[in-house]
């Protein structure tokens, strides 16, 4: 399994045809990027999609978010790590014990196990969104919590915004990786995503893994905007 920290693009494939997909994916390199299956996608065409990819060379995050009862989640990660894929998560908000049983029933696979990572509060929530859910936290001090639970649970990382990177490292350490949605480029729409970030900016504040959708996918050349994303990185 690649653990190339230089490949920091995870292309969140958001179709609903599977066809469009590999099209794309086909004109793309494992060496360039990595690719995201969401809900969506995983609705749709279900885990033979996501083993097509793994099987192209690819290094896959499955991003479903479980968020169950310890004992479900836990099967539910080892059957994603029957599927091969390079990264999957759960919901912090699932609590200490769902996280706990979700890493130790990893350990079976050794160097092969799939990192684990929780989200912490979704990008498209700012601070009047936690508060209808009845938390008073800020966005960046709820992130905290339950980044810091998800790493005395010894998940390898968590999904934040860009905007909670700089003193997510400070307070949890370089190797605790994190892993960016909202992620725009200067100029591109941020639709349903709040805390956004550009690209540079994210990688200078310290995220290790910049998830990009729709400013790729959407793009009128989503493979050159990808290099373009690549070389303002490097
Ligand atoms: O907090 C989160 C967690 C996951 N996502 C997912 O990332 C991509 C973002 O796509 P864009 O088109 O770049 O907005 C999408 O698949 C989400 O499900 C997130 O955005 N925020």
């Amino acid at each position: 399994m690649s653990q190339n920290d230089n490949k920091k693009v995870l292309i969140a494939l958001d179709y609903d045809d599977r066809q469009a997909a590999l099209n794309f994916v086909k004109q793309l390199s494992p060496s360039e990027c990595r690719l995201k299956v969401g809900k969506e996608m995983f609705t749709y065409f279900g885990p033979e999609f996501v083993k097509e990819l793994v099987a192209l060379g690819f290094d896959v995050f499955l991003d479903l978010k479980f968020h169950d009862i310890p004992n479900t989640v836990a099967k539910a990660v080892t059957a994603a790590a029957e599927l091969g894929v390079w990264m999957v998560n759960v919901h912090a908000s699932g609590g200490f014990e769902m996280m706990q049983k979700a890493k130790e029933a990893l350990a079976k696979y050794g160097e092969n196990a799939p990192m684990l990572i929780a989200v912490t509060v979704l990008t498209s929530m700012d601070q009047g969104q936690l508060l209808r859910l009845g938390i008073e936290k800020t966005p960046q001090d709820q992130v905290v919590y339950l980044a810091k639970l998800a790493q005395e649970a010894g998940l390898d990382g968590v999904v934040c915004s860009a905007q909670e990177a700089h003193l997510l490292k400070s307070q949890l350490g370089d190797s605790f990786k994190l892993v960016t949605p909202g992620i725009r480029p200067a100029g591109s729409d941020a639709g349903d995503q709040k805390r956004i970030m550009t690209p540079q900016k994210a990688v200078a504040a310290g995220s290790d893994y910049l998830v990009i959708g729709r400013p790729i996918t959407q793009a009128s050349d989503p493979v050159a905007t990808l290099q373009e994303i690549n070389a303002s990185i490097a």
